[in-house]
């Protein structure tokens, strides 16, 4: 089976000619708490907004990226794991233009890629050749190693917290192990689920107040989604809410969280350590001086 890193290393970075790639992680600790949902729709909200948007399921051994998007893919992650295709096969055109680079389901090989693995997926996704602004990485639950690289190598991380004690608990677990083993050193909550505004903020307090106390992390509220109806209908239908139902309340919310995303601050260079798409932003201030 070849590695990720020989993947990479057998590539050419003709990459290196597209500009930066602006990257997103979408977390939250707790399982079901509609990170997948998140990723999805934000993605879509972005593709939407005109950015060329690529979405990369990383939920290793239990993907569902492509479930939700009622895509059928022909390759996953799992097949390029087994050397039986190459990345660049994996990519799905999905609605809207948005790509979607799926990850395989029930593969328990998958959820126990090495560390090394995973670093080397991070290498292989960055060589991919395609003409992104934007990348949108759905990760797993939990705080194993995968997601802790993914969203390490993401240049922001959203957290998506709900009003459970347990996901507020899980979400600040997150955050600990990412502030303290990984160098994180900023992240975005989004509430989800919330029954009205207020309660998004009063989440995004609760959180704050610990990390506050105990971590070396800012805090960012990015905002909220509604609990929608329309949101599970559109889940039924395999198709994003806000493709399906775009006047919706959680289709809005979206809206904006891709509007507020699409104006964070980009980092200046490097941060030195594992980083997708790190070449397009080495390469980017010299192409600049030379124009
Ligand atoms: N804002 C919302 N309003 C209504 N229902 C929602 C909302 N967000 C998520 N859900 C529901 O919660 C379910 C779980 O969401 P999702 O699959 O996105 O969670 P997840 O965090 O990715 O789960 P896991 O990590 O366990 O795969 C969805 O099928 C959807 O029906």
């Amino acid at each position: 089976m070849p590695s990720p890193d020989a993947i990479a290393s057998t590539e050419t970075p003709r990459n290196a000619s597209h500009k930066p790639v602006r990257v997103i992680a979408v977390a939250s600790g707790k399982g079901g708490v509609g990170k997948t949902s998140v990723s999805v729709n934000l993605s879509l909200a972005l593709a939407n907004a005109g950015q060329r948007t690529l979405l990369l399921d990383t939920d290793l051994g239990l993907a569902n990226v492509d479930v939700m998007l009622g895509l059928s893919p022909r390759f996953t992650l799992a097949d390029v794991m087994a050397g039986r295709c190459e990345l660049a096969d994996t990519v799905l055109e999905g609605p809207g233009g948005l790509w979607v680079v799926p990850s395989a389901s029930g593969k328990r090989h998958m959820a126990e890629l090495s560390a090394r693995e995973h670093v080397g997926l991070v290498h292989a996704i960055s060589q991919l050749d395609l003409p992104i602004d934007a990348m949108v990485v759905d990760t797993a639950a939990g705080i194993a190693d995968g997601v802790l690289t993914f969203c390490q190598a993401a240049q922001d991380v959203i957290v998506v917290v709900c009003d459970e004690p347990a996901s507020v608990t899980d979400a600040y677990a997150l955050i600990k192990v990412l502030s303290r083993e990984r160098g994180v050193n900023r992240v975005q909550v989004l509430s989800n689920q919330v029954a009205h505004p207020a309660e998004g903020r009063q989440l995004f307090d609760k959180l704050e107040r610990v990390t506050s106390r105990f971590l070396d992390v800012t805090l960012s509220y990015l905002g909220a989604i509604p609990r929608d109806e329309w949101l599970r209908r559109a889940v039924q239908r395999q198709e994003a809410v806000v493709e399906a139902f775009p006047s919706s309340p959680s289709a809005l919310a979206f809206r904006e969280i891709a509007r507020r995303a699409s104006q964070w601050q980009a980092p200046a260079g490097p941060r030195g350590h594992v980083e997708f798409f790190l070449e397009r932003l080495v390469s980017a201030p010299a192409r600049s001086a030379a124009a």
